[in-house]
């Protein structure tokens, strides 16, 4: 085992406390980052039918010689597949693709609201665990009217909810509504991409305080949060580094300056889930 620290989600199963990113990872560099992140302890490993690279985890996987049960394999349904019967067919082929014979924690990516179909396809997912294909049911991009609507049509809570949050965008207004609902927070881009606030005063000072990287700081504050965050790296050092973050702590002024780095127009591009389609 990793060592990792985990939380026990809403129907009882566990998710490590930081995973794995692998957009745009492909083809070898994919198999191989993979394979080299899951030496370096991570066991969430977090994938996508729109990165087009299942193939390539389910590789790396059968690569590394860690026993599957170890292992966390999230995958995402992506917006073409929300009628019902699309949904079934799309988790069948992530399965086919990956070589599993169950997905761990499967997300609805985007709700895509002016398609309008996605609590046919939280259905299905739910519907899917009942089979034992999928084990965890989960979404993300979903705002606060999305998780209500679901949970109203199937009497399932979502276990956990994948969002944009870093420290230019902390999402205060969602975290709260997880907390209320009992979802977990997962964070998706969660060092800020291409627009790390490495400079930022709150993060560098910090960073300087306790010995460690700018990145080793916002991970550590999204931990401190309860998120989980699934940062990507390509290389392996970094890869290493971004799950070293368990022997420091930041004090509550340090995560506090932090979020307040949080602005309105924070987000790294035009992904809000009420507007933002992708299929
Ligand atoms: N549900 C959704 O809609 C979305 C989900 N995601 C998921 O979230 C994952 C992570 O998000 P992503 O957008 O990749 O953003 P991240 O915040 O994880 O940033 C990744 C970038 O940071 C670099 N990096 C990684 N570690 C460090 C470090 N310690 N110091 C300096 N630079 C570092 C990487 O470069 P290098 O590889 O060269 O190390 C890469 O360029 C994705 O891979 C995907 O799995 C992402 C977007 C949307
Ligand atoms: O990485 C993901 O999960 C996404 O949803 C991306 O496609 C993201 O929307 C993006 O990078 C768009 O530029």
């Amino acid at each position: 085992m990793s060592g990792l620290p985990v939380h026990t989600l809403n129907d009882g199963t566990t998710l490590p406390a930081i995973g794995f990113g692998t957009y745009p990872l492909k083809g070898e560099e994919c198999v191989t980052a993979v394979q080299s992140a899951i030496e370096a302890g991570y066991r969430l490993i977090d994938t996508a039918v729109n990165y087009g690279n299942e193939g390539e985890v389910g590789e790396a996987i059968r690569r590394s010689g860690v026993p599957r049960e170890e292992l966390v394999v999230t995958s995402k349904l992506p917006g073409r597949a929300h009628a019902y019967d699309d949904a079934v067919a799309s988790v069948r082929g992530s399965l086919d693709a990956l070589g599993l014979d169950r997905i761990d924690l499967h997300l609805i990516h985007w709700p895509n609201p002016r398609v309008g179909r996605y609590v046919d396809a939280y259905r299905a997912l739910v519907d899917l665990r009942a089979e034992g294909l999928v084990r965890t049911v989960g979404v993300s991009n979903f705002t606060e009217e999305h998780l209500l609507r679901v949970i109203d049509a199937t009497g399932v809570t979502p276990a956990v909810n994948q969002v944009e949050l870093h420290p230019y965008f902390p999402q205060v207004g969602m975290r709260a509504v997880h907390e209320r609902l009992g979802i977990r927070t997962e964070s998706w881009s969660p060092l800020g991409k291409r627009q790390a606030p490495f400079d930022e005063p709150p993060v560098a000072e910090a960073a300087e305080r306790h010995g460690v990287t700018p990145g080793q700081v916002i991970l550590r504050w999204q931990l401190q949060l309860g998120n989980v965050p699934v940062p990507k790296s390509a290389t392996p050092e970094r890869q290493r580094q971004n799950l070293d973050v368990l022997d420091f702590e930041l004090a509550d002024d340090e995560v506090a300056a932090i979020t307040a780095l949080g602005r309105p127009d924070g987000r790294l591009f035009d992904g809000d889930p009420d507007t933002h389609e992708e299929m």
